[in-house]
């Protein structure tokens, strides 16, 4: 008998919510599709790392996860809006405020004329935060004694850690990192995953991109992009997590949903859990 034992728990709104994310990249030479038809649901106190080959789609994910660009086809929704339709200046707002985003190449979103310190403290001020401790942010990714270092003096790894910082700070719901620990040693490394970690457990929906699996291995989930296509996921935990959306609609993971071919299911109450079980065959 196929059944399915769901956690009955509140329902919580997620952060980021896919369904069949598509991103094409048109030139001159022709068209390149970097994500074919992504679902993807990210949930608030959740750590989430995409990996997979280069060329896999990685960025092309995170970019449009971090409210940067839009999508070609699909649907994303991210902190309630639909970056599909939303203006401009609404997307930015969304940026500004509720999304931290560590580039893949740090120095992109560095301003040459601030300090580290000066960093963390405008992206504080754009989230509503003016009394963030910077210090204790810039420590958490071992900064704390480039405070006042500007970008032409502080390393490739240096800028990195400012990017996580400025990131993290003021914990915004969602953090989007691409791939935050390419430029870093083992220990610095870990320090950042740690500080990543913390934003997740303290309610944030982290999600990042890695080849590495010092990374890969920390992962509460870990979703694997193959040619633009979600190939498989890996929760650490052996729960089931599943999303009821405000009309009552469960969304089991890929998983569970082959055991219910019918698409028809039986729903029992136990107690304090919810039992799905397949209907008995007919005839
Ligand atoms: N601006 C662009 N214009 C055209 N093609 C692009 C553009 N950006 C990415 N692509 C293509 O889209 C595909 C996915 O690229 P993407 O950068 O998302 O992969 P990735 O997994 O992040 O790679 P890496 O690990 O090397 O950073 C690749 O085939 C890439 O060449």
């Amino acid at each position: 008998m196929a059944t399915a034992e769901v956690r009955a728990a509140q329902a919580v709104e997620p952060v980021v919510e896919t369904a069949d994310l598509t991103r094409v990249y048109r030139s001159a030479t022709g068209e390149t599709y970097a994500l074919r038809g992504v679902d993807l649901v990210l949930l608030p106190g959740s750590l989430t790392v995409v990996a997979g080959p280069s060329g896999s789609g990685k960025s092309s994910l995170l970019t449009l996860l971090s409210a940067r660009e839009r999508p070609s086809a699909g649907e994303l929704r991210v902190l309630g809006s639909d970056v599909a339709g939303a203006s401009a200046g609404l997307l930015r707002r969304l940026r500004h405020r509720r999304i931290g985003y560590v580039p893949q190449r740090a120095s992109t979103g560095l301003f040459p004329h601030l300090t580290a310190g000066d960093h963390v403290r405008q992206v504080a001020a754009w989230r509503g935060d003016r009394h963030a401790d910077v210090h204790a942010v810039l420590d958490a990714v071992g900064l704390a004694p480039r405070a006042g270092h500007r970008p032409a003096t502080m390393s490739g790894g240096e800028q990195q850690r400012l990017a996580v910082a400025m990131a993290l700070v003021a914990r915004p719901a969602l953090v989007v990192a691409d791939e935050p620990t390419a430029e870093l040693d083992h220990a610095h490394a870990d320090r950042v995953l740690d500080a990543l970690a913390v934003a997740a457990e303290e309610g944030s929906a982290v999600v990042l991109s890695s080849h590495d699996p010092r990374v890969t291995e920390r992962a509460g989930r870990l979703l694997r992009l193959r040619d633009g296509v979600l190939s498989s996921e890996t929760a650490q935990s052996q729960e089931t997590v599943a999303v009821i959306d405000s009309a009552g609609r469960l969304q089991l993971p890929p998983a569970l949903l082959v055991r219910f071919p019918s698409r028809r299911v039986v729903v029992e109450a136990d107690g304090d859990h919810v039992r799905l079980r397949a209907p008995e065959e007919s005839g």
